[in-house]
């Protein structure tokens, strides 16, 4: 088992994203940004909106972790870092051995598997699937936004799962990120998928991850949607979601559901306005402020 070293420095929120791009630049093999005061009175929460970064790069005070292969290579680096002007406020929180093994074992252990219904789990390749699950789907953290743990993306799946059999059914996954509305679509019985995205990384996670779980997804970039689908997923933000509406529902075959996620409640009567020339849309599921929209053509 090998060692690793890491270095933890304490870092105001102004020079988060210079010193974590000059440690990498320096050699660090990757850096994890954490909040210096959580659990303490003064812990301040992020929040981001799907496939968005953070609004800002990190907390008041962040402890910035880079991990580096010798021990030399950390100190060389910690010395050059510090005699940057703009590391004048940092300070120095330890450097320290860790097993590769340890720090893998515990990036994992943050990611368990995801139920979506009682029988329907996200599981990563590393886990055992729960004994009650028929449906698994094998996923792991990557590129590319969707592993099931957001709101937005296990409102999409319940809603899948809440359809019963979609055998026969040729569905489009607008939007796919990691590919992960599509793969459960055919887990679910359908077998005509397409998988879009304007995000190369995107593009190829999902076809990873549709080989991997054994569907087969035609996956491009947007224009390889093409004709009308029986059903059309959208997990994506409000201003793209307003603006792709003409598109989505032209796709839409008549009687074919539509299903809208990646917006907040207060944006639900805006794009219920946007949509209604095609589709009436409804509120289907709502958690932790975001909401699923669904209709039909
Ligand atoms: C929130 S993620 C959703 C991923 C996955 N479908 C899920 O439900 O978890 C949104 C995805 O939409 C993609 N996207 C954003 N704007 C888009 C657009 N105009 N056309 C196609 N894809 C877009 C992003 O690159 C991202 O991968």
């Amino acid at each position: 088992m090998s060692t690793l070293f890491e270095l933890a420095l304490i870092c105001p929120q102004e020079q988060v994203e210079t010193v974590s791009d000059a440690l990498m630049e320096l050699g660090g093999l990757s850096v994890t940004v954490e909040d210096a005061d959580a659990d303490s009175p003064d812990e301040q929460a992020l929040f981001g909106e799907p496939g968005m970064p953070a609004p800002r790069a990190g907390w008041q005070r962040s402890i910035v972790k880079t991990l580096f292969e010798q021990e030399a290579a950390a100190t060389e680096t910690l010395t050059t870092l510090l005699a940057q002007p703009f590391a004048q406020d940092v300070h120095v929180q330890g450097l320290v051995p860790v097993d590769e093994q340890d720090w893998v074992r515990l990036t994992q252990s943050q990611f368990a598997p995801v139920p979506i219904t009682d029988s329907f789990w996200i599981v990563p390749s590393w886990h055992e699937a729960p004994a009650q699950a028929r449906t698994v789907m094998r996923l792991d953290p990557g590129l590319a936004f969707g592993t099931g743990t957001h709101p937005t993306t296990r409102m999409c799946l319940r809603w899948l799962a809440r359809q019963g059999d979609l055998a026969g059914r040729r569905v489009l996954d607008y939007g796919c990120g990691s590919g992960i509305l599509a793969i459960a679509a055919g887990l679910l019985g359908a077998r005509d998928l397409t998988g879009v995205d304007i995000d190369p990384a995107a593009v190829t996670a999902t076809d990873y991850n549709a080989q991997t779980n054994g569907v087969v997804v035609r996956v491009g970039l947007p224009e390889l949607a093409v004709g009308a689908y029986d059903m059309v997923l959208a997990n994506i933000l409000a201003t793209p979601l307003k603006l792709l509406a003409p598109l989505l529902c032209a796709h839409l075959k008549p009687g074919a559901p539509l299903i809208l996620a990646g917006l907040l409640e207060r944006q639900v009567q805006e794009l219920q306005a946007t949509y209604a020339p095609w589709v009436e849309l409804h509120v289907a599921d709502q958690e932790e402020g975001w909401v699923l929209l669904a209709g039909v053509r």
